[in-house]
């Protein structure tokens, strides 16, 4: 039986492998060894007792009285902490999802690439922050990264059969967000409430707040620079409100291949699951003569800055990834928290590259996994002190 692990399996990408899991026959076919979950311990507990997993695990110390009380007589082992969670991605598995929100993601993505398995990545902070290492960890121990996110799983499948060097370019789409059609002035006041909920996509708060303010965007075109490899001028953005076309390869005869489906992650994650071989998943079917037209236009860089700044990490490279994640994941944070305005998190993140990159600047490529985490952690203490400061 084919041996598989869950992180962030509790969360909106989590559940849907949950779904797709019991719906390909549950624990009569797949061997789960580790599930890991945050604060929900009650649902964690849940889907261990129905998978029959080896381990759960939370991120979290203070939750692991709870989940022990939930697992009792399951024979399922509890255990609690990040360092728990890196225990768990190095016990051998054949397929991993890498299903965690934010940059807690990276080192059991880490772990879990040691053992050379294959890692499902919806995690795109991974490769935000450290895509040039987790490249590098992969390949040192012949390990296998599928993608995860819509946009990335669509020009992954739109390149089976094709060679690299033939891509001219790739179109991620964007739906646009919460906020595609608000003036600037109205987005100055936009609420919580308001860029928590995405026009079709049913997700986590902290991506649907990104797709809001087009963060979750910038982190793509980040993303499949650094999955593909592709250049920066090879990659563009497109907004299509519809959510339809999940992004086009361009190839050098001109030719666009895309890649359409309903809104529905189980279709990626499904793709992920079975890779190389396609298994009937129960998402539902397009009905193109219903939707009967589909929209595109181009993104508006000076409402969404996040866009523009993606480019100039890009171009900088090295470290500013690093910087730009966890300057976003704070300014996000304060949003959440009420303590900073919808536009000040870009001009947060903007300020904190800015203030980094004096000195010997950004530009410098991390050498291991601890280099990563040090900037991480200064980026966010920089973060704090500049909207403590008032200086956004
Ligand atoms: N949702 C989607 O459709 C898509 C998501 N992604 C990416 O997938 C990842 C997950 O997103 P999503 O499922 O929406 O997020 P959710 O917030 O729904 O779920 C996050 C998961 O991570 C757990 N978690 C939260 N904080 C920590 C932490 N500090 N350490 C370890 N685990 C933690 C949560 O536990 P608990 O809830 O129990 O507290 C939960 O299991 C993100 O990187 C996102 O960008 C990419 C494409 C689409
Ligand atoms: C489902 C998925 O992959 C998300 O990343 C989605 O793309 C978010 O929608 P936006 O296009 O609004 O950012
Ligand atoms: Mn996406």
């Amino acid at each position: 039986m084919r041996k598989v692990s869950v992180f962030g399996a509790t969360g909106s990408i989590g559940e849907s492998t949950f779904d797709l899991l019991m719906g390909q026959g549950g624990a009569e076919a797949y061997d789960v060894v580790a599930l890991s979950g945050g604060r929900n311990v009650a649902r964690l507990a849940e889907q261990a007792r129905a998978l029959k997993a080896d381990i759960a695990v939370t991120a979290f110390e203070d939750c692991l009285p709870a989940l022990r009380e939930a697992l009792a007589g399951s024979g399922v082992e509890a255990a609690a902490g990040a360092q728990a969670l890196i225990e768990a991605a190095h016990r051998p598995a054949d397929w991993i999802m890498s299903g965690i929100v934010g940059a807690a993601g990276l080192a059991p993505g880490f772990a879990a690439l040691s053992q050379g398995t294959t890692l499902a990545l919806a995690n795109k902070e991974s490769l935000v922050t450290a895509g040039p290492l987790l490249m590098a960890e992969a390949r040192a121990h012949g390990a296998t990264i599928l993608p995860v996110d819509s946009e990335h799983s669509a020009i992954f499948q739109g390149l089976v059969g094709e060679e690299i060097g033939a891509v001219e370019r790739v179109i991620i789409t964007a739906s646009g967000g919460a906020f595609r059609d608000w003036p600037l002035e109205r987005l100055a006041q936009a609420t919580v409430a308001e860029a928590s909920s995405h026009p079709n996509w049913n997700m986590g708060q902290r991506i649907t707040i990104d797709s809001a303010s087009m963060f979750n965007k910038a982190l793509e075109v980040i993303e499949a620079k650094e999955f593909f490899g592709f250049t920066p001028r090879q990659i563009e953005v497109l907004v299509h409100p519809q959510s339809i076309v999940h992004s086009i390869v361009g190839f050098r005869d001109g030719a666009l291949m895309a890649h359409l489906g309903v809104p529905d992650m189980r279709h990626a994650i499904g793709y992920a699951l079975n890779w190389p071989e396609r298994q009937k998943l129960p998402v539902a079917r397009l009905d193109l003569a219903a939707i009967g037209s589909l929209e595109f236009r181009a993104p508006d860089t000076e409402r969404f800055p996040a866009l523009r700044l993606a480019r100039e990490v890009m171009e900088t490279g090295g470290l500013s990834g690093t910087v730009f994640n966890a300057a976003k994941e704070i300014a996000l944070d304060l949003f959440i928290a009420g303590r900073i305005g919808f536009l000040q998190m870009a001009a947060l993140v903007e300020a904190v590259l800015e203030d980094m990159s004096k000195g010997q600047g950004l530009g410098i490529a991390a050498v291991d996994l601890d280099m990563v985490l040090d900037c991480d952690a200064e980026a966010r203490a920089r973060a704090l002190v500049i909207s403590e400061q008032g200086r956004i």
